[in-house]
């Protein structure tokens, strides 16, 4: 399975095609949507996510709510473009047609100055426009329908916010199923399960825009129920441990990735890390612990898969930083129209739908799937002969 997405900030629309889907299981517009909202929202965004109201409309690859086998197309159209006709259309503009909004003064920590020299954009929108967290949304819808199929193979998937700013949320998740984390992040405006931690972030987040700063944070995805020996140690780029690594790292501002106890490791023995291995008829194979994460050797073990990424802070600050005018060569202090000033609870939704797609993407690698019916008894297969190895 893959997907591609295309779209520009403020152009017409969003676009996703995913391929390689099975045959026969149900997509709905509304549960897309629910998760579209979810990213939209969490405190700390800021005034763009007042105009969009991303609702996505399925146009192709489902009939009568099932899919067909052939490729999926999503399409959400951004609202805020009729805001930015003149610069944003796609037909060529007369000679004589001042085009305002124009960029020549790039940000710190954002794609700007590099992407501009790269391309040989002058225009530094060319740039921004594409490199903005916009494409999260679809990404989001892609990783929703991945989200779709898993809860097929009773597989669930869920998001939190661990820290923001500092502020860390103390709960202990290994009692947690993922339907319980999900149920407890959506009840809080920064998406924490620490409801003292909620409070504490939220007024960080007040702060740093008072100080017109940006603060960062980690977020954690858990899934559930993943069967035995996904992804595979044979070949680098078979590991599924990685390939969730890349997709947390490829969200904007992400900047690490770990699992289980993550780079705590580096501060215990082996063992305090090390999961030991516990076998009942019943339930066949399992763990005392989870502090790898749901990994061994590249490949799910069958206990939760547990991944945090950490988020920088958003780098277009109210409080602007120096950088230098593309066309004038002199230094600036950039002014700012409007931002987001922390996007970690956005970013744990966005977390949650790119995990979703690569387990998803692996178990289809791994498992026969023309129809839903043939996975579904592929997969049953799977759990029975790991309970009986
Ligand atoms: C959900 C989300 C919302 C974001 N909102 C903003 C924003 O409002 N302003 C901003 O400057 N950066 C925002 N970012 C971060 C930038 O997109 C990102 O820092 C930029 O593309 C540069 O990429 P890099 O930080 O990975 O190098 C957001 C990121 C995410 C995930
Ligand atoms: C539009 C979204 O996030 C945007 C991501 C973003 C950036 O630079 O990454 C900058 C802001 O856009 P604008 O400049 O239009 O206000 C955010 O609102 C979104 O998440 O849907």
């Amino acid at each position: 399975m893959r997907y591609l997405t295309a779209g520009e900030s403020h152009g017409p629309q969003l676009t996703t095609i995913i391929e390689g889907l099975p045959a026969g299981f149900t997509i709905l517009a509304e549960d897309i949507n629910k998760d579209l909202k979810r990213r939209q929202g969490g405190y700390g965004r800021g005034g763009r996510m007042k105009i969009e109201k991303d609702q996505v409309a399925i146009t192709a690859g489902v009939r009568h709510g099932k899919t067909l086998g052939s490729p999926v197309a999503l399409a959400v159209t951004n609202l805020d473009y009729r805001h930015w006709l003149k610069e944003m259309g796609s037909e060529p503009i007369a000679d004589d047609v001042v085009v305002k909004r124009t960029v020549t003064r790039p940000r710190p920590g954002h794609a700007d100055l590099v992407g501009g020299i790269k391309y040989g954009h002058r225009d530094l929108r060319n740039v921004l426009e594409r490199s903005s967290a916009r494409e999260t949304t679809m990404r989001v819808a892609a990783g929703s329908v991945a989200k779709q199929l898993l809860s097929e193979l009773g597989i669930t998937v869920a998001s939190h916010v661990r820290k923001i700013g500092g502020v860390t949320a103390t709960v202990d998740i290994s009692q947690l199923t993922a339907s319980e984390i999900q149920a407890r992040a959506e009840q809080s405006e920064t998406r924490t399960l620490d409801e003292e931690a909620n409070e504490q972030m939220k007024a960080r987040m007040d702060q740093a825009r008072r100080d017109g700063d940006t603060i960062g944070g980690l977020v954690e995805v858990v899934v559930d129920n993943v069967p035995e020996g996904i992804g595979s140690y044979v070949h680098y780029d078979r590991k599924l441990d990685a390939r969730i690594a890349a997709a947390v790292m490829s969200i904007n501002a992400f900047k690490g990735v770990e699992f289980g106890l993550g780079f705590e490791m580096a501060n215990i023995p082996g063992s305090e890390v090390q999961d030991e291995i516990l076998y009942n008829e019943t339930d066949g194979y399992s763990r005392r612990t989870n502090h790898l994460g749901g990994f061994e050797g590249g490949m799910s073990t069958g206990m939760p898969i547990v991944v945090r990424g950490v988020m920088k802070p958003i780098p277009t600050l109210y409080r602007p930083l120096q950088s230098v005018d593309i066309d004038t060569k002199e230094p600036f202090k950039a002014s700012v129209e409007r931002s987001d000033s922390c996007a970690v609870p956005a970013a744990s939704v966005v977390a949650e739908h790119v995990v979703a797609w690569e387990v998803a993407n692996a178990i289809l690698e791994e498992f026969s799937h023309a129809t839903l019916a043939d996975l579904k008894r592929e997969v049953a297969a799977r759990r029975q002969s790991a309970k009986e190895f």
